[in-house]
């Protein structure tokens, strides 16, 4: 059977657990054929990050274009964009876009920064479904977010802007909070005691991509995507994959 088609507009992670290597390995994972639309390349490992190189924007327009000319898309992520133009080009493209899950990369964990908060704002505006991690979402409505309420709240306040739904993430704790439809939804997961979390953000985004091109409503596609995290989380608890926070095992079934 031929499977969905499922883009990512991402930078590339070097050590294989976040970026463009995370979101095709759940896409793989999942059940859909991922093409992809590579924005930058970065020098990274479980350590950090030790060089970016952004793509030239007419090779990311290609790369699009190349992708939109050929495949029948059901569904988008998007990861680091990095430069402002990124998101003017995908903003230029959206009505052949999808399902547009948007990521709103900023920093890694390992505090290397990736993006600037400008240079995803114009995607916040469009009617996506936004995934930030708190920080993310603090970055974005500037000021600090601790509690599940001021999750809520920052929410709230990005669907005002244009998001279709908001998901924030809380990381190790697993509590997020979607807002969509008029609807808060505190979702409460198993926290999961590990070293390994690189590329959590990158799998929840992509995992939500897959299953809204599979066609679930975005809420039961944003609990999905959260078991697929947490199961990704649990396989890799106990290997060792480098000297740093290790990735996930995406092919944990
Ligand atoms: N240790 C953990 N146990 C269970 N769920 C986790 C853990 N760490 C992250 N998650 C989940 O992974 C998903 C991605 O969130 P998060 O880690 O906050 O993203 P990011 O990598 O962008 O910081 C969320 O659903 C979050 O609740
Ligand atoms: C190339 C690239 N893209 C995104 C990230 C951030 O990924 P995320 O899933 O948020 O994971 P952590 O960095 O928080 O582990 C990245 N590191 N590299």
């Amino acid at each position: 059977m031929t499977p969905p088609v499922v883009l990512t507009i991402a930078g590339s992670d070097s050590g294989g657990g976040a970026g463009i290597q995370a979101d095709l390995k759940t896409f793989a994972a999942l059940g859909a054929f991922g093409v992809s639309v590579i924005t930058a390349v970065t020098a990274q490992n479980t350590l950090g990050v030790t060089a970016i190189h952004p793509i030239p924007i007419d090779v990311v327009a290609a790369q699009l274009d190349a992708v939109l000319d050929d495949f029948p898309l059901a569904a988008v992520k998007v990861g680091m964009i990095g430069d402002p133009a990124v998101a003017e080009l995908i903003l230029d493209r959206a009505d052949r876009l999808p399902n547009l899950v948007v990521d709103p990369v900023l920093v890694a964990t390992s505090g290397a920064r990736l993006a600037e908060t400008a240079s995803v704002a114009p995607l916040v505006a469009y009617p996506c479904l936004l995934t930030p991690n708190r920080h993310e979402a603090a970055a974005l409505v500037g000021r600090v977010i601790e509690t599940a309420e001021e999750m809520a709240v920052a929410a709230d306040e990005l669907v005002g802007r244009g998001a279709r739904a908001v998901v924030v993430t809380g990381s190790e704790g697993a509590v997020d909070v979607l807002r969509f439809d008029g609807t808060t939804e505190v979702l409460r997961g198993e926290p999961v005691r590990t070293e390994n979390n690189h590329g959590s953000g990158c799998t929840f985004s992509s995992a939500i991509a897959v299953r809204l091109a599979a066609g679930d409503p975005v809420p039961t596609a944003v609990r999905n995507a959260k078991s697929y995290v947490t199961a990704a989380l649990l396989g890799g608890r106990d290997w060792r994959l480098g000297d740093g926070p290790g990735p996930l095992d995406h092919f944990v079934f």
